[in-house]
């Protein structure tokens, strides 16, 4: 039987992996897996897990982003090059949601089990490693300073929630971004860097697939209140990369400067200082996704 390691974090979500593990066990089992567990207590903890994990078939991730950033993180410092699987237990789920992973535990086992195998780009800032989406600017850092009980308790509805609290103190940062042979300065309220296309629940790089080399930077520059709003209601038809308030970009490498003290993140955990030096590593990673993908 292969070997399958599963990390699980007990606090993702709306923790309710953990009355699901039998299934799991049994669906993997079922599918040719022998199942080893690994509870996390910590971050920590999952960077010790996969130093554990030499002798496994497969890593399965049960978790949300964070969990997941973690966990490729640990498996590229120390060169373990097996398949991973995901089984999303998180509160918004952005990147399994973009390879079309669906949330139902049973099912998502199934495509374990299936090993129909994509492989895909992870980004590099800094020294770390990311899946989905960094991020710096107004409201990029919601997930890192929201209350874990509120997060488990209302779901997505407390991003929005703490999305909302931080609008008073909204204001925009100067930032220089390098890119090609360009260099752009400007004033930003946000910018993300995807490799998925979703980030916070919110669909912002409609046409970017995280196996194409390539990632998509997207900063709203600063503009009156009127024409935030006017971007907002486009963003949800999925039209605002045409807006003159919008810089978007595509591109393998990226270096942003900052010379304020702002914070970032990284798949909704705190990312490095400015400066950034973004880049994009080419099917690095192999996931198990259903044959559909994307
Ligand atoms: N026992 C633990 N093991 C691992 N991480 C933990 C643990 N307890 C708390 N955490 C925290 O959980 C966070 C990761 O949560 P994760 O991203 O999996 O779920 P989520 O935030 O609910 O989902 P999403 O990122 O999809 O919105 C990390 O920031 C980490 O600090």
């Amino acid at each position: 039987m292969k070997k399958a390691r599963l990390i699980y974090n007990p606090y993702s979500g709306d923790r309710s992996f953990r009355m699901r593990l039998d299934l799991v066990i049994d669906k993997l089992q079922r599918g040719g897996y022998e199942v080893i567990p690994h509870r996390t207590m910590s971050v920590e903890d999952i960077y010790l897990s996969i130093s554990n994990s030499d002798y496994c078939d497969c890593i399965i991730v049960s978790g949300g982003d964070g969990t997941i950033n973690h966990v490729i993180n640990a498996m590229l410092q120390k060169d373990l090059d097996v398949p991973i699987g995901i089984i999303p237990s998180g509160t918004s789920n952005d990147f399994a949601a973009h390879l079309n992973i669906p949330k139902r535990v049973s099912h998502a086992c199934d495509i374990i089990s299936n090993g129909n195998i994509l492989e895909i780009d992870v980004g590099k800032i800094n020294e770390r490693y990311f899946v989905n989406v960094a991020a710096g600017g107004l409201l990029t850092d919601v997930s890192q300073k929201i209350d874990i009980n509120l997060k488990n308790t209302l779901g997505k509805m407390a991003y929005y929630i703490k999305g909302i609290e931080q609008l008073p103190n909204f204001r925009a940062i100067p930032i220089t971004i390098e890119h090609e042979d360009n260099i752009i300065n400007e004033m930003v309220y946000l910018f993300v860097i995807l490799n998925g296309s979703t980030a916070g629940g919110f669909k912002l790089a409609p046409d970017a697939t995280a196996h194409d080399g390539k990632l998509n930077l997207i900063a709203v520059k600063s503009c009156n209140l009127m024409e935030l709003f006017n971007l907002f209601i486009k963003m949800l038809k999925g039209e605002h990369l045409e807006s003159s308030n919008i810089i978007y970009l595509k591109g393998e490498k990226f270096s942003i400067k900052c010379n304020e003290n702002i914070e970032t993140d990284i798949d909704g955990e705190t990312g490095p200082l400015f400066p950034l030096n973004v880049s994009i590593s080419n099917k690095k990673l192999k996931v198990f996704t259903p044959i559909n993908h994307i």
